[in-house]
């Protein structure tokens, strides 16, 4: 299939983005994410009488799946687009499932195709990345949105938020930091810097979240604005019990569109929820915090793009941990730390 873009004019750092999504391993991994993969079947299904004879637009299709299910729920006509070769394989599954006179795809960045209809009526779309941000593919959408998208057209999903707790985790962050300051008889510390500005990506036990959680912002998708992409957000935390803080973490919840009256249909990445391979963000903090129950953790994270690898999020995490009782003073504490999600 001949791409719009050719993929020796992108940057290094764009080509390897994109190479990333070539192999099918990543798209099994999404693919059996039941959680994720369900809830864009489930919500199209919902509203089978909305895509009923519309034009859809599956910005970022990968394997085609999400075109199929809203060709298989009535749409008149699907464009799929992607500019990862794994488009290739989703003209083939698309063929074998008896969709191609429904599907059109198109290789190349949605930024220079040329899609056959002008305008469409549906935009449907699995961006999310790590602490909701990561891989910036929600720019993508916003372009979709403001090039293609008739006025008062849906997007699936069209609601997201990002949330925070603080966690307990001593005996993990000690491994991961303590191990540089013996390795094999040498001292290996100064690599603990670099190893503290990455937030690790795992899943949590709900049990180890020790405090209250709080929303740090939403995102309504049918009117954010690139610029609302870069934020500063507050949150105030209260913690849950007598224990430590080691650091917090962060996961997203989506929302689909839903037909007046219906619950729409909503899925969360958090701790207390089913797994998802997004699991949890978890970024500690230069402190350990003893906390007592009632105790606040309250500060606020800044995320933006990074200068020069745009796929990247610079975050930084000011807090300020009011102990109050025993030994308040003492365990009082105030610091920034910055991270690099990369
Ligand atoms: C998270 S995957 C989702 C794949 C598929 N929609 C699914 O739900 O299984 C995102 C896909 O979007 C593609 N993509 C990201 N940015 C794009 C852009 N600007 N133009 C075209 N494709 C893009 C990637 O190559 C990748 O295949």
């Amino acid at each position: 299939m001949e791409s719009a873009t050719e993929k020796s004019n992108l940057t290094h750092s764009e080509q390897h983005y994109f190479n990333s999504y070539d192999h099918y391993g990543i798209h099994e991994e999404m693919l059996q994410d039941s959680v994720r993969t369900l809830s864009y079947r489930n919500a199209i299904a919902q509203n089978k009488d909305f895509f009923k004879d519309k034009i859809v637009l599956d910005v970022g299709c990968g394997t085609g799946i999400l075109s199929m299910f809203a060709a298989k729920h009535g749409a008149k006509h699907v464009i799929g687009v992607d500019m990862s070769s794994i488009i290739e394989m989703a003209k083939k599954l698309v063929e074998k499932n008896g969709f191609s006179d429904k599907i059109t795809l198109l290789r190349g960045k949605l930024e220079d195709v040329q899609l056959p209809f002008p305008k469409v009526d549906i935009i449907v779309s699995e961006w999310m990345g790590y602490f909701l941000l990561y891989e910036s593919m929600l720019d993508t959408v916003l372009y979709a949105r403001d090039h293609y998208l008739v006025k008062g057209g849906l997007i699936f999903p069209d609601k997201c938020s990002l949330h925070i707790a603080g966690l307990e985790d001593a005996q993990y962050k000690d491994d991961k930091v303590n191990y540089w300051h013996d390795v094999y008889g040498f001292d290996f510390s100064p690599f603990i810097p670099l190893v503290m500005r990455e937030p690790i990506v795992d899943t949590v036990e709900s049990q180890v979240v020790n405090t209250t959680r709080c929303k740090l912002i939403e995102f309504d998708l049918n009117t954010v604005q690139l610029s609302d992409l870069s934020f500063t957000a507050k949150f105030q935390l209260q913690a849950k019990r007598q224990d430590w803080i080691n650091g917090v973490i962060t996961w997203f919840d989506v929302e689909f569109p839903a037909p007046k009256g219906q619950r729409p249909i909503q899925f969360s990445t958090g701790a207390h929820a089913p797994y998802t391979h997004w699991k949890q963000s978890v970024f500690y903090t230069a402190d350990d915090l003893e906390c007592e129950a009632g105790d606040i953790l309250e500060g606020e994270i800044t995320c933006s793009p990074n200068k020069f690898h745009k796929r990247d999020l610079d975050i930084k995490l000011s807090y300020n941990f009011k102990a109050k009782g025993v030994d308040a003073a003492r365990r009082c504490k105030k610091n920034t730390t910055y991270y690099i999600m990369h």
